[in-house]
């Protein structure tokens, strides 16, 4: 099956700052992909090229298969997008704004799913555009981002204004979504929603993708190892495979993905003055403070 998104070496420069270096991504039907990286890094910029907003300095995006721009409008109305600053024209009322978003997907206003977004989104469709709080507009782009029924959304930074009772109904429906095979690519620098729902996470800095992850995975190969006592033999943890090691006065804390056993055997013979013992799966928030602060090495 082709993927849905397929970004071969793209680049984009603003005079000679390079805000996307060479970048290469695919994103498979129905995953639940999560872009992250701190400000700046050019996750807006990547999405503004995936959706031909702004041309590529190099590479290609192939889009369902498709290279862009060439067949734009039709590939388009496959897409559905919530940008991160949400700009209709203020004296619009929400209303309009819904029909005028139908026309230019050409569907037929289904009144049903529409009353049904509106109620689920709590959004009044009487009130102009430009009248409304930031998270009301951010829940008026998303109904405009779903009524087409696209089959992949692209969502950058979608829960930024949000309250928790919308954030958590967005989610729903975008696994649901996700369930009936639409292919979701969400920018977020919320961990903890990325780790509850994504499926594979792209890391990008500076520009530069630096990561790929299965989540499903990823928890699990490496664990955070946490050792209490005196006189710990710090010196030999890292000959036992122990990376990313801080010591803090009688605690000593490292990554490790080796057998665990093994761990215990080694220690029990390294020092007869440990008085505990904590392993823990990674998070996903100690994974990409490691990532950012270029700690640990093996990113
Ligand atoms: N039109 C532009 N002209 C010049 N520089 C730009 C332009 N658009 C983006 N940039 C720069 O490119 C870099 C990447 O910006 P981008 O908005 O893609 O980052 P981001 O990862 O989405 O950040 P954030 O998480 O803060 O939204 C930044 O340094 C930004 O200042």
């Amino acid at each position: 099956m082709l993927p849905v998104i397929e970004l071969n070496h793209i680049s984009k420069y603003f005079g000679k700052f390079a805000a996307v270096k060479d970048l290469s991504l695919t994103v498979e039907k129905g995953e639940f992909f999560g872009f992250i990286g701190p400000n700046g890094a050019g996750k807006s910029t990547t999405m503004n090229m995936i959706l031909s907003f702004i041309k590529q300095d190099g590479g290609t995006v192939k889009l369902f298969g498709q290279e862009m721009p060439a067949g734009n409008v039709a590939v388009k109305k496959r897409i559905g997008y919530v940008p991160s600053d949400v700009r209709f024209y203020p004296q619009l009322r929400v209303q309009d704004l819904i029909r005028y978003t139908m026309d230019f997907h050409q569907v037929k206003e289904n009144k049903k799913e529409v009353d049904e977004l509106c109620e689920l989104f709590q959004v009044d469709r009487k009130k102009k555009f430009g009248d409304l709080s930031l998270g009301n507009k951010k829940k008026v782009a998303i109904v405009c981002a779903m009524i087409h029924q696209p089959e992949l959304l692209i969502l950058d930074e979608p829960t930024n204004g949000l309250d928790p009772l919308m954030h958590a109904r967005l989610f729903r429906l975008m696994k649901e979504k996700q369930e009936q095979g639409v292919t979701i690519f969400l920018s977020s620098h919320n961990l903890k929603e990325v780790e509850d729902y994504c499926s594979k996470i792209a890391f990008i800095k500076n520009g530069q993708l630096i990561g790929v992850e299965d989540l499903t995975k990823m928890n699990k190969k490496v664990k955070v190892v946490t050792l209490k006592g005196r006189n710990l033999p710090v010196e030999q943890m890292e000959a036992i495979g122990a990376k990313s090691i801080t010591q803090n006065e009688d605690e000593i804390r490292f990554l490790y993905e080796k057998d665990l056993v093994q761990l215990f055997t080694t220690l029990k013979e390294l020092s007869n003055e440990l008085d505990d013992i904590t392993v823990s799966n990674r998070d996903l928030e100690e994974q990409f403070m490691s990532m950012y602060e270029n700690k640990g090495g093996e990113w």
